[in-house]
C-alpha cells in the first residue's frame, strides 16, 4: 500500500460544492439517482468493451449494483462491478471539473433553489450530489482489467482538497460510501431507499439489490438476512409495450435520462420493424437547457445496439436545430463496435434520422394544433430560435418547419409574444394582397415603432414584426410561404403602393415632385444613393431603405457587430409628399435646403435603428433650425 497524497480542488469545484449542497437542499434525495445513473454507465461501458475484450469481464457474469446501508456507522455504499477508474481517471474525472462549461454554468446560477436544481442536474455534477447528504465520501475503484493492487482509494470532506491511495480491492469497479451528515437519518431506512430507488431508478438496466431485512421479535427491529434482492424492475423501459407503461413511467425515465427535474411536454414512443428495424423513445423537454446555444455542448440522445448501451450524445442522430430533443435510439440493424465515424455516414443512419426528425416535427405540428395553444407557446418561447435555424438547415423539411414558425404582429402589436404562425396571416390578407409582409429590426420596441408601419396600418395591412438575432437569416432562406412571397417593408421597392397614391396627381404635381426630389438629392448626394417621394408614411417626414440590391440596413449592422468590416452603403431617402416639413422645403435656398435636408435623413436614421456618425452634429443643427421657427 502507498502513501496517502493530498490533492487540492479545483477552485470552480469548491465554488460548485457550495452552491449545490444550498441550491439542492430541498431535494436532496437526488444523489441517488445520480450515483446510480453513473454506476449504470459504467456497467454499461464495460459490456460495451467486454463485446471486443472478454478478459474485461474478469469472469464475472452479472452485472448489477448493490446499495446497503449501515445504520450504526451511518454510512450508505454504492457498488457497481463496472469498468472502474484507474488513478488518473479519478484525479481528471471527480475532483476536477474537465467542462469547459462550468464558469458559464456558474454564471447562470439564479439562486432560486428551484431553477437552480434543474441547472446543476444538466451541467453533469451528479456525483458531487453526495455532498449534500454526506460531510465524508469515500471512493474507492479499480478499473476492470487491471492488477488488483491497482485499486485506488479517494477520499474527501467536500472542502478543498480530497486525498489518494493505491489500495488493494479484489472486486472490478467502484464502491461509493457516504459518511452520512447527522440529519440525514431518513436516508437509513430501507423503505425511503427502495421507494427512492423505484421513482426514479425503476427502468436503469440493470439489477440494482439492495439487503433483505426481516423483523426480529426478540430485539424488535429488522435485521439485516445477508442476502441481497433486486428492487427494481431492470427492463429497458423502451423495450416494452406502449400499452404496459404509464406516463409517470415515461417521465421517470425521462427524468433518469435528461438530469432534467421537471417532466417532458411530450414524448414519443416507437417500434419500427421490417426491412429496418429499431426503436426510439424521444422526448421533448419543457425548459431549454442553459448551454442550448453553447457550441460545446452535448446532444440527447443515446444510442443502443440491441440494448448494449454504443454511446451518449449521438449528434448523427438528430439535425443540430433539433439538439433539445432527449432520449434512446436502440437499433437492430447496426454493428456492435460502430464508431462515430460510422455514424456520420451510414445508411442505416440516415433513414432512422430522417424518420426521427419526422416523428418530432409531428409531433410539434400536433401540439400547434392543439385547441389548447398553451403547451405549444411554451415550447415556442423556449425552442422557437433554434427551430428557425432548422428553416436553413433542413431544407427537406422546410416546409413543415415554416407552419411552425410563430411571429410577433402588428395584429396584436402591443406584445411581443411570438404567437402569429403564417397560415394565421395569410387567412387574414386582404384582398389583392399578394405579399406577406415583415419587418426586422434589432428590438421588438424598434421594429413596432418603425415609420415603415404607417401606411400599412392606415390600410389595415398585417405586418410581421421581427427582432430575433436569427430572423435576418430566416427570411434570406424563407423567401416564401403557401405561394405568397415574403417581403420586407423597408425594401425599396414596394410599387403596389405607389402607383395607386401617384393616379389622381394632375401633370404639375407630378413635375414639381420630381423637382424637390432632384434638388434635395442635389444638397446631400454624398449621403444618399437616391432621393424619392414615398407613400409608404402617413405621419413622419421621410424614411430611408436600402438601395436596390443593397444589404438591408439591419443586415448591415448586424454584420459590423459580428466583426465584419462593411462598405458604407447609401441608403435611399424618400420623403413623404404631405408632410408640412417636407412642404416647407420647396421654398428654400440652397444652404437651408442642405441643412433641412440632413435633418430629415438624419432623423429617418435614427428611427431606423441606425447610429449616426456624429450625433453632436445632428444635435447642433436641430437646435439651430428650432430656433429658427421659435
Ligand atoms: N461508478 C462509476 N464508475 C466509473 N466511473 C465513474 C463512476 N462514477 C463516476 N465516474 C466517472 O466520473 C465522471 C464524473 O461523474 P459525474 O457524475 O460527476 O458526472 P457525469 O456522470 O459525467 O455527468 P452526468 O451525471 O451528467 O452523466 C463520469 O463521467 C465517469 O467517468
Amino acid at each position: 500500500m502507498s502513501a496517502t497524497e493530498t490533492h487540492a480542488f479545483q477552485t470552480e469545484v469548491n465554488q460548485l460544492l457550495k452552491l449545490m449542497i444550498h441550491a439542492l437542499y430541498s431535494n436532496k434525495e437526488i444523489f441517488v439517482r445520480e450515483l446510480v445513473s453513473n454506476a449504470s454507465d459504467a456497467l454499461d461501458k464495460l459490456r460495451f468493451e467486454a463485446v471486443s475484450n472478454d478478459a474485461l469481464t474478469e469472469g464475472e457474469e452479472e452485472l448489477a449494483i448493490q446499495l446497503e446501508f449501515n445504520k450504526e456507522a451511518r454510512t450508505i455504499t454504492i457498488t457497481d462491478n463496472g469498468i472502474g477508474m484507474t488513478r488518473d481517471e479519478v484525479i481528471a474525472n471527480i475532483g476536477t471539473i474537465a467542462n469547459s462549461g462550468t464558469k458559464k454554468f456558474l454564471e447562470s446560477m439564479t439562486g432560486d433553489q428551484a431553477k437552480d436544481s434543474h441547472l446543476i442536474g444538466q451541467f453533469g455534477v451528479g456525483f458531487y450530489s453526495s455532498f449534500i447528504v454526506a460531510d465524508e465520501v469515500e471512493l474507492v475503484t479499480r478499473k476492470a482489467g487491471t492488477d488488483k493492487a491497482e485499486g485506488t482509494k479517494w477520499v474527501s470532506k467536500g472542502e478543498g482538497e480530497f486525498t489518494l491511495e493505491t489500495v488493494e480491492k479484489g472486486q472490478k469497479g467502484t464502491e461509493i460510501t457516504l459518511h452520512l451528515k447527522e440529519e440525514m437519518d431518513e436516508f437509513l431506512e430501507e423503505a425511503r431507499l427502495k421507494t427512492i430507488i423505484t421513482t426514479y431508478s425503476d427502468h436503469i438496466n440493470f439489477p440494482i439489490k439492495m439487503e433483505k431485512s426481516e423483523w426480529d421479535e426478540e430485539a424488535k427491529e429488522s435485521k439485516s438476512t445477508g442476502e441481497f434482492e433486486q428492487v427494481n424492475k431492470a427492463t429497458a423501459i423502451w423495450t416494452q409495450p406502449k400499452s404496459e407503461l404509464t406516463d409517470e413511467e415515461y417521465n421517470n425515465f425521462y427524468q433518469t435520462i435528461s438530469h432534467d427535474y421537471s417532466e417532458p411536454l411530450a414524448y414519443m414512443h416507437n417500434r419500427v420493424e421490417g426491412t429496418l428495424e429499431y426503436t426510439s423513445l424521444l422526448y421533448l423537454p419543457k425548459q431549454a437547457p442553459f448551454d442550448l446555444y453553447d457550441r460545446e455542448r452535448r446532444y440527447g440522445l443515446k444510442l443502443y445496439v440491441k440494448r448494449v448501451f454504443i454511446m451518449d450524445d449521438a449528434e448523427h442522430l438528430m439535425p443540430t436545430y433539433l439538439r433539445f430533443v432527449r432520449g434512446v435510439i436502440d437499433s437492430a440493424d447496426l454493428p456492435l463496435n460502430v464508431s462515430r465515424e460510422i455514424l456520420q455516414s451510414n445508411k442505416v443512419v440516415d433513414k432512422i434520422r430522417s424518420a426521427s426528425v419526422k416523428r418530432v416535427l409531428d409531433q410539434l405540428a400536433k401540439l400547434a394544433k392543439a385547441e389548447d395553444q398553451t403547451e405549444y407557446n411554451t415550447f415556442w418561447d423556449q425552442f422557437g430560435q433554434v427551430m428557425k435555424e432548422g428553416v436553413v438547415e433542413d431544407f427537406a423539411n422546410k416546409d413543415k418547419i415554416a407552419k411552425l414558425l410563430r411571429f410577433a404582429s402588428t395584429h396584436a402589436e402591443a406584445s411581443s409574444e411570438q404567437r402569429v404562425s403564417l397560415e394565421n396571416y395569410v387567412d387574414r390578407m386582404q384582398e389583392g394582397q399578394e405579399a406577406i409582409y415583415y419587418i426586422v429590426a434589432d428590438t421588438h420596441a424598434a421594429a413596432k415603432g418603425s415609420p415603415h408601419l404607417e401606411m400599412f396600418r392606415k390600410k389595415g395591412i398585417e405586418v410581421l414584426l421581427m427582432s430575433d438575432r436569427i430572423d435576418e437569416w430566416l427570411v434570406s432562406h424563407l423567401t416564401e410561404f403557401d405561394g405568397k412571397a415574403l417581403k420586407p417593408i423597408t425594401s425599396a421597392d414596394l410599387k403596389e403602393f405607389e402607383d395607386e397614391a401617384e393616379k389622381d396627381l394632375t401633370e404639375d404635381e407630378k413635375q414639381a415632385r420630381e423637382a424637390l426630389t432632384e434638388k434635395v438629392k442635389k444638397a446631400i448626394e454624398d449621403k444618399v444613393s437616391d432621393v424619392r417621394i414615398t407613400h409608404r408614411l402617413t405621419d413622419s417626414p421621410a424614411c430611408v431603405v436600402s438601395a436596390e440590391g443593397d444589404m438591408s440596413a439591419h443586415m448591415a449592422r448586424m454584420m459590423e457587430q459580428m466583426g465584419q468590416a462593411m462598405p458604407k452603403q447609401n441608403p435611399v431617402l424618400e420623403l413623404n409628399p404631405d408632410h408640412v416639413l417636407v412642404k416647407k422645403l420647396e421654398a428654400l435656398d440652397d444652404a437651408k435646403l442642405t441643412e433641412w435636408s440632413l435633418f430629415l435623413l438624419e432623423q429617418a436614421q435614427l428611427a431606423e435603428g441606425d447610429q449616426l456618425e456624429e450625433p453632436a452634429v445632428f444635435i447642433k443643427r436641430m437646435n439651430m433650425l428650432l430656433s429658427e421657427t421659435v
